[in-house]
Formats: C-alpha cells, sequence, structure tokens
C-alpha cells in the first residue's frame, strides 16, 4: 500500500527548468499514466520520484514520509526502463534473482519470490535460459519480474513496451493490465507515448506540457470533457478537429456563433458565459463527424475530400474546409465509398461539439468554476 504525494516539485538542471511545481497525489493502488509531448518532463518526474534524479525543491511524500533525501533503494521503488538491461550472461532466474542476492536475502526467500513472479509473468518454462534465448517481450517480462521480486510499494514504468514490434507490445500491454490486477495493493507510475497504452490502463492519466500538469483525470473524461484546447488535441487519435469561430449573437437559450469557413452555429446558452464579440474555437472529433449526405445539401459544414486513408473497417477523409487552413478529418465507416474531390456535407451532435475559449480553456470546465466559485 503506498500513497504518493508531490507538492510543487520543481527540478532544475543549472539554471533551465524542467519541472515547474508539480502538485499530484495518487492514492494507494492507482494505477497512473503520464502523457505529452517529448521533453515535457515526464521521466525527470518518475526518475525524481524513483531518486534516481534530486528534486530542486518541493516534497516527495510516500505513506505520509518525505522521501526527498532517503536513498532510491530504501524508497521501496521498482523501476523498469524501456532497455531492459539484463545480464547476458546470467539466467532468468539468476537475473531475477541477483538483486535480492546483493540485498543479502536467503536462498529459500529468493526462490519463493522468484517463482511467484515467475508464475505472475508466465516465465516459468524459461528460468533457466539465457536473455539471449528470449524474445523482446519475455526479456521485458524478465525485467519486469526482477523488479517484482522486490516487493515494490510503488512500481514505475518507463516506457517499457516501446523497444517492442506492434504485435509484442500489445501482448505485453495485456500483461503488464494482468500485473495489476495480480497486485493490486501496488501502485504503479507508467510514462508512455501511447495513447492506446494510456487509455487502457490508466486509472487516471496525466497530461504535461513544458513541466506543468494540463489535466488529470480518468481516460474518459480526458476525452470527453478535455480542460483546454492542448488536452482536446493530445488525447484521441486523429487529433480533435479545431475550428475557430466569434460569438455573433444571444438570443433567449441560444448563442449564436459564427465560424470562420463561413458556418453558423447555435450553441444552447447553458453551454457557458459566452459574451458577444468573444473569439471562439470548437473542437469535433473525427469520430463525432457524422457525413450527412455526399451532395452539397443539407445543414452543417461543406467540405471537399483531399485524401483517403483505408484502415480496413474505417477510413478517414482528409477534407479541406474553405476558411480554414487546418485538414479536417473525419473517421467513417469503410461501408460507403468516396472520392478525391467529392464535395460533403457533414454535422456533429450537440453534446459533442466542445467549445473553448481564446485561453484555449474549456468552456464547459469556465462555467464549473464559476459555479464552484459562486457556492
Ligand atoms: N541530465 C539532464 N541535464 C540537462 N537537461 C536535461 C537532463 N535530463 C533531461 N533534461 C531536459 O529536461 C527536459 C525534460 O526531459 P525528460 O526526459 O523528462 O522529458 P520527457 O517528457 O520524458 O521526454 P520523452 O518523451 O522524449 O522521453 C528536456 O528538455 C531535456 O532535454
Amino acid at each position: 500500500m503506498a500513497d504518493l504525494t508531490l507538492r510543487n516539485i520543481r527540478k532544475s538542471y543549472a539554471d533551465f527548468e524542467v519541472l515547474h511545481g508539480i502538485d499530484l497525489d495518487i492514492k494507494s493502488g492507482e494505477f497512473i499514466v503520464f502523457v505529452g509531448p517529448s521533453g515535457c518532463g515526464k521521466s525527470t518526474l518518475l526518475r525524481s520520484i524513483a531518486g534516481l534524479e534530486t528534486v530542486t525543491s518541493g516534497d516527495l511524500v510516500i505513506d505520509g514520509e518525505r522521501m526527498n533525501t532517503v536513498a532510491p533503494s530504501k524508497r521501496g521503488i521498482s523501476m523498469v526502463f524501456q532497455s531492459y538491461a539484463l545480464y547476458p550472461h546470467m539466467t532468468v532466474y539468476e537475473n531475477m534473482a541477483f538483486g535480492l542476492r546483493i540485498a543479502g536475502v536467503s536462498k529459500a526467500e529468493i526462490e519463493v519470490r522468484v517463482q511467484r513472479a515467475a508464475v505472475i509473468l508466465q516465465l516459468g518454462n524459461y528460468l533457466k535460459r539465457l536473455p539471449k534465448a528470449l524474445s523482446g517481450g519475455q526479456r521485458q517480462r524478465v525485467a519486469i519480474g526482477r523488479a517484482i521480486v522486490r516487493n515494490p510499494r510503488v512500481f514505475l514504468f518507463d516506457e517499457p513496451l516501446s523497444n517492442l514490434d506492434a504485435a509484442l507490445r500489445v501482448a505485453t500491454r495485456i500483461e503488464i493490465a494482468k500485473l495489476k490486477q495480480s497486485m493490486p495493493a501496488v501502485t504503479m507510475i507508467y510514462v508512455t507515448h501511447d495513447q492506446v497504452e494510456a487509455m487502457t490502463l490508466a486509472d487516471r492519466i496525466v497530461v504535461f506540457k513544458d513541466g506543468s500538469i494540463e489535466q488529470v483525470g480518468t481516460p474518459l473524461e480526458l476525452y470527453k470533457r478535455p480542460a483546454n484546447l492542448f488536452v482536446a488535441q493530445f488525447i484521441g487519435s486523429p487529433a480533435m478537429n479545431i475550428l475557430e469561430g466569434t460569438v455573433v449573437g444571444k438570443s433567449e437559450g441560444v448563442t449564436h456563433l459564427m465560424l470562420e469557413c463561413g458556418t453558423a452555429l447555435d450553441v444552447s446558452a447553458d453551454r457557458g458565459a459566452l459574451s458577444v464579440g468573444e473569439r471562439i474555437s470548437i473542437g469535433i472529433r473525427p469520430e463525432n463527424t457524422q457525413i450527412t449526405t455526399s451532395r452539397a445539401s443539407g445543414p452543417g459544414l461543406t467540405g471537399t475530400v483531399d485524401l483517403i486513408e483505408h484502415l480496413g473497417e474505417v477510413q478517414i477523409l482528409y477534407v479541406d474546409v474553405a476558411g480554414s487552413a487546418q485538414k479536417y478529418l473525419i473517421k467513417a465507416a469503410d461501408d460507403r465509398a468516396y472520392a478525391r474531390m467529392d464535395t460533403i456535407r457533414f454535422t456533429a451532435r450537440a453534446p459533442d461539439i466542445h467549445i473553448f475559449d481564446a485561453k484555449g480553456c474549456s468552456i464547459a470546465r469556465r462555467v464549473l468554476e464559476a459555479h464552484a466559485l459562486e457556492q
């Protein structure tokens, strides 16, 4: 069991601040996934939690105990890296046992722990093999086994699957999900660039940008209610489409928007305290866009198909919309044929239209925060 609290964590390399005051509460047994663009500080934070980096200021607390100056080996943390870093001349069993032997754990206890890890990771038949006789996925399982045998309170994973090919990634991802089920009390923090890993493994996802947290939430919260434009475009693949516009009027219960592409859009007034003249962006996900007809009629936006990608069960249409520099992407079932230069009309259901203010903040969130302040 391990609750983890990060309070105003800052980390600088010389005069370059990488982490700008991170606050995060992680509950015992949670599976937390860190995502964010390259260089945003995910690995630095993970390594700081492990004690492989010293934080410049702030408090790093595990189960009520401040850990800032506690040696990595005394934090009750195990870490699995992208590179498996197995000892090539040792068998799988010896690789898993090595750290325990150095720590002076008895032979009998080592046997129990290694065998237990081998069962969890289905490595029982490979214990006598050398790493060179294992697949990449099996090697990564040995690296995870080596971490398990230490009975950690907190398990850290730094992009553990990124060296594996697509099929092995999926198989090993499922192993990690099972591992979580078999160790429900262990807190896990996992860094990845892979959307599917983040969405499928996480209890909560933390989205980072430039050394700060943008949003923390369950995968569905981030997908359905992104707090800002950055999260909206970062979570989901292909990314959410964004169109610029202005609030042009308000009448009873309705706010009228005019998009730069020349399309008028009415949204219900409870979508926010929008003011007339205010610049806004609307966001619609490719999979939430419905093509109304292949001819230029009916309500919605109009565009010209520029490119089509067939992915099997779905196709991605890249559509040029007048007045918008960005292509509008539509994810549609592959049961209908479109051709390049087709003119299409498309719409989205009202709940699937996200609205952001000029600062990129979600209007829905702005309203929620305003309500919270009033109470
Ligand atoms: N030892 C170091 N000395 C100086 N700068 C560093 C050091 N380690 C990391 N950085 C810088 O800190 C920033 C954050 O790096 P970090 O590796 O934490 O990012 P990341 O989000 O994990 O990126 P990626 O997804 O590419 O692994 C980067 O700008 C990086 O260049």
